[in-house]
């Protein structure tokens, strides 16, 4: 199926490089491929050829495939022509197939056409975008999952399993002498119970999936002088922030991104947390400090080793955050033991000395299991927008499922409607412009 027109893109990373690629697509591709060559292009093939501007003069000589509809990526005609990465060359090439009719690929039009001719879900459509930006191994293959339907089989699952209590209601009240006994069937309920399971198991792996495409992002906070800054350049392993013995030497945001065995985690390092300040400068730390500390994941809690005030400070200053860790620092001052320690609290405590890295091959393994790579067995990559549609999904398959809802099958069956209907979203199944978009304009061009 084709969208009228034909787009052209250079499709390949940063030039220059050694090759560079030029993707073009639409009905017009056959036509451009048999000028450029001087014959047909056979489907498949590499032909070496010297590509030639309108005057004759060569451009660049290379290798043009051509993919016949509907076995392409975008399911169109499509041809790519390898060439040297030099930008002008590309720029040039580009040029020539706009003056032969094609026109400039919008960001991500690529696979909105894939899309739109059903060769790929939306959320496999933004799982190509998240495989092109993964900073990690971790992200790259669960992105590849995702790409490769993994994510999507789930939902299709789910919304089939909706559709079949869907059909079962509506024809319970389409056949309204039935339905008394229908909607008291106790099978309904059990039905209903184990697609909401369904959902909601979905939903944690798509809220684990949405945290692999952002990555973790930790935030490390404590008192002045505790050694925060000193914890992120041991862990980045290199010098990144000033470490002095004067309290209050942090005043900005510094933003690091660490890996650790192909997952990757942003860090970051903050101002030393006080009652109260003089300084209008370190309030304005601290401000921000804490605003940080809204948006973490992750709270990296540094203190002096033993030192009891800035414990209760920090449980203060972290109460009602998402997850957090204890480092209790400097044990080579205090005689502390290093790794891991059991709390009354149940919490992720760890003894280490920030300068002579003691202990920080505990907090290095933890850092990895939280960022999801303990997870990695299939793990697929999600992202906020699926995660959104799921809950509000499951919310209404909670409403359905809501006992003074029993013999109202209209009402149930509207839940249920409405949770398809949200979960179609996710893949894209219902027609949604405003949100192809949104989507699709978050792309590169040439993707
Ligand atoms: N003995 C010892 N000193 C440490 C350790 N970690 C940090 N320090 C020292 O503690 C002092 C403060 O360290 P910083 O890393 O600057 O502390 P900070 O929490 O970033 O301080 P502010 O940015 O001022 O809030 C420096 O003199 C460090 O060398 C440690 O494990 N043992
Ligand atoms: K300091
Ligand atoms: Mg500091």
């Amino acid at each position: 199926m084709s969208r009228g027109d034909t787009i052209a893109a250079v499709a390949s990373g940063a030039a220059p490089a050694g090759v560079g690629i030029v993707r073009v697509s639409g009905p017009a591709v056959p036509g451009l491929a048999a000028r450029l060559l001087g014959r047909p292009p056979r489907p498949r093939h590499a032909h070496y050829l010297t590509l030639r501007d309108d005057a004759g003069e060569p451009i660049d000589q290379g290798l043009l495939l051509f993919f016949p509809a509907p076995h392409s990526f975008t399911g169109e005609d499509v041809m790519e022509l390898q060439v040297h990465g030099s930008p002008v060359v590309l720029n040039t090439l580009v040029h020539h197939l706009v003056g032969l009719g094609a026109r400039h690929a919008r960001p991500g039009e690529f696979s909105e056409r894939a899309f739109l001719n059903n060769k790929l879900d939306l959320a496999q459509a933004e799982a190509v975008a998240d495989l092109i930006t993964a900073g990690s191994e971790l992200q790259a293959r669960a992105a590849l999952r995702s790409l490769q339907g993994a994510f999507s089989r789930r939902v299709d699952d789910l919304v089939e399993a909706v559709t079949r209590l869907r059909i079962h209601v509506e024809a319970a009240i389409d056949f309204p002498e039935e339905e008394i006994d229908f909607l008291a069937d106790p099978v309904i309920g059990e039905r209903l119970a184990a697609v909401t399971d369904q959902a909601r198991a979905l939903l944690g792996e798509t809220r684990r999936g949405a945290r692999i495409t952002r990555g973790l992002h930790a935030v490390i906070l404590g008192p002045p002088n505790a050694g925060k800054s000193s914890l992120l350049n041991a862990l980045l392993g290199d010098e990144r922030a000033i470490v002095t013995e004067q309290a209050g030497t942090t005043r900005d945001l510094l933003h690091e991104r660490l890996r650790i065995d192909g997952v990757e985690i942003g860090l970051v390092d903050t101002a030393g947390l006080r009652e109260d300040s003089e300084d209008a400068i370190e309030r304005e730390g601290m401000r921000r400090a804490r605003q940080q500390r809204a948006q973490a994941d992750l709270l990296l809690l540094v203190l002096p080793d033993g030192d009891g005030a800035a414990e209760a400070l920090l449980r203060e200053e972290s109460a009602g955050a998402a997850r957090r860790i204890w480092i209790h620092n400097k044990i080579d001052l205090s005689g502390g033991p290093a790794g891991r320690r059991d709390a009354a609290d149940g919490e992720l405590h760890v003894g280490l000395c920030a300068r002579s890295g003691q202990g920080l091959d505990t907090l290095h393994r933890l850092l990895r299991e939280l960022a999801g790579a303990s997870t990695e067995g299939g793990a697929f990559s999600a992202r906020e927008r699926h995660v959104e549609a799921l809950a509000a999904a499951l919310a209404h398959l909670e409403a359905a499922a809501d006992p003074s809802l029993a013999g109202a099958g209209e009402l149930m069956a509207e839940e249920l409607r409405q949770a398809q209907q949200r979960l179609g979203e996710i893949t894209g199944a219902f027609d949604a412009d405003a949100l192809l978009g949104r989507i699709f304009s978050e792309f590169c061009i040439g993707k």
